[in-house]
């Protein structure tokens, strides 16, 4: 067993009722005229919502899959070559700097190629060139994806220009991420329904959005507003998209910065990957004015630098945007 002292500081295991696999999950077809209103709904209730007909294709979704199988297939040693996980390589289990632990493997990338050629040559070797070609293609389908999402955003709420969300990921110097995430099978998983090994530790994204392709393994979970957590039905063609703190707070509120977590599965490995869309560092972050209409804000302003700088040392479960919370006058 890996780690039940109660003494112990950080544990796997963590506590948790049974979930139940949801069907409430908002659903937005890509392709239809619906789509804005229901992404608008979606982000104020869930912060999260699934999308089909979303134009990445499955070619270019299992070239990068299996492409990743093959990287964690290897002995460790090869893959620690990949390493360390910061700022960006392969990462075993730890995650972050505070001591987060995790039931599972990663690769934590930039979207800027440029800056990942040292960590992937030395773990990819021959290899390097297919994966980066492989990988740029899912990335820029997954990025036009991302924009016409973004746009949708800011249509379903009368803002102008529609791209003020997605000029940020356009942005040459946007901060964005990618990340992908192998949870091997768990033997440890436990047999009660209220004791699971945690995959990756209840969380919200400080980016804009996160988009989240996994295979068919389960193992997301995302909390509601009551504070109840659901299980999310595993879908390998379809996407999930999280709303994260900076479109929280871009919104002023209106928008959920959805809490979300993963259990380890007991019998099948879990594979998933997320693009993470971050503004440019020096970008400042705050309401947008249009969305005020009278109301306070909620939120100092910040820039994304500020932000990632006063979280450096956080742990996962953290309340991030804490740091930059208006208290209400009374
Ligand atoms: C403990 C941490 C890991 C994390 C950075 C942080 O300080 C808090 C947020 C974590 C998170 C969650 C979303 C992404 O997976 C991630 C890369 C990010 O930008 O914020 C991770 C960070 C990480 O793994 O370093
Ligand atoms: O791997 C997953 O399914 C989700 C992981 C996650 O939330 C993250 O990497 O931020
Ligand atoms: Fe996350």
């Amino acid at each position: 067993m890996l780690s039940k002292s109660p003494t112990e500081q950080y544990t796997y295991v963590m506590n948790c009722k049974q979930t139940t696999f949801s069907s409430e999950i908002p659903l937005v077809d890509l392709s239809k005229p619906d789509a804005k209103s229901l992404i608008v709904n979606a982000c104020e209730e869930f912060g999260f919502f699934k999308v089909i007909n979303h134009g990445v294709s499955m070619e270019a979704i299992s070239k990068l899959e299996s492409e990743a199988m093959n990287f964690f297939s290897l002995p460790l040693i090869e893959k620690e070559k990949a390493g360390p996980a910061y700022p960006f390589g392969y990462g075993n289990k730890s995650i972050g700097h505070s001591g987060d632990v995790g039931w599972l493997e990663y690769l934590l990338l930039t979207t800027n190629q440029e800056y990942n050629s040292p960590t992937l040559s030395s773990a990819f070797g021959q290899n390097t060139e297919k994966f980066r070609t492989v990988l740029d293609d899912y990335m820029c389908a997954v990025r036009k994806m991302a924009c016409e999402i973004l746009d949708f955003m800011a249509e379903g709420l009368n803002i102008q220009p529609n791209n003020v969300f997605s000029k940020l990921l356009m942005d040459k110097d946007s901060d964005s991420l990618f990340r992908m995430n192998h949870y091997p099978a768990c033997p440890e998983q436990g047999e009660d329904d209220d004791e699971n090994m945690i995959g990756f530790g209840e969380h919200t994204d400080p980016q804009i959005i996160s988009l989240l392709r996994s295979n068919n393994t389960s193992g997301l979970q995302i909390s509601l507003r009551d504070g109840s957590w659901i299980s999310v039905p595993p879908d390998h063609s379809s996407f999930f998209i999280n709303v994260g703190d900076s479109l929280q707070v871009m919104t002023n509120g209106r928008f959920r910065s959805v809490r979300h977590r993963v259990v380890a599965n007991g019998l099948k490995s879990r594979l998933s990957m997320i693009y993470f869309v971050g503004p440019p560092l020096s970008e400042k972050i705050a309401p947008l004015p249009s969305l005020m209409k009278g109301k306070e804000s909620l939120y100092k302003e910040f820039t994304w630098f500020e932000y990632k700088n006063s979280n450096y040392g956080s742990r996962l479960a953290d309340n991030r945007l804490g740091h930059f919370e208006r208290i209400a006058a009374s």
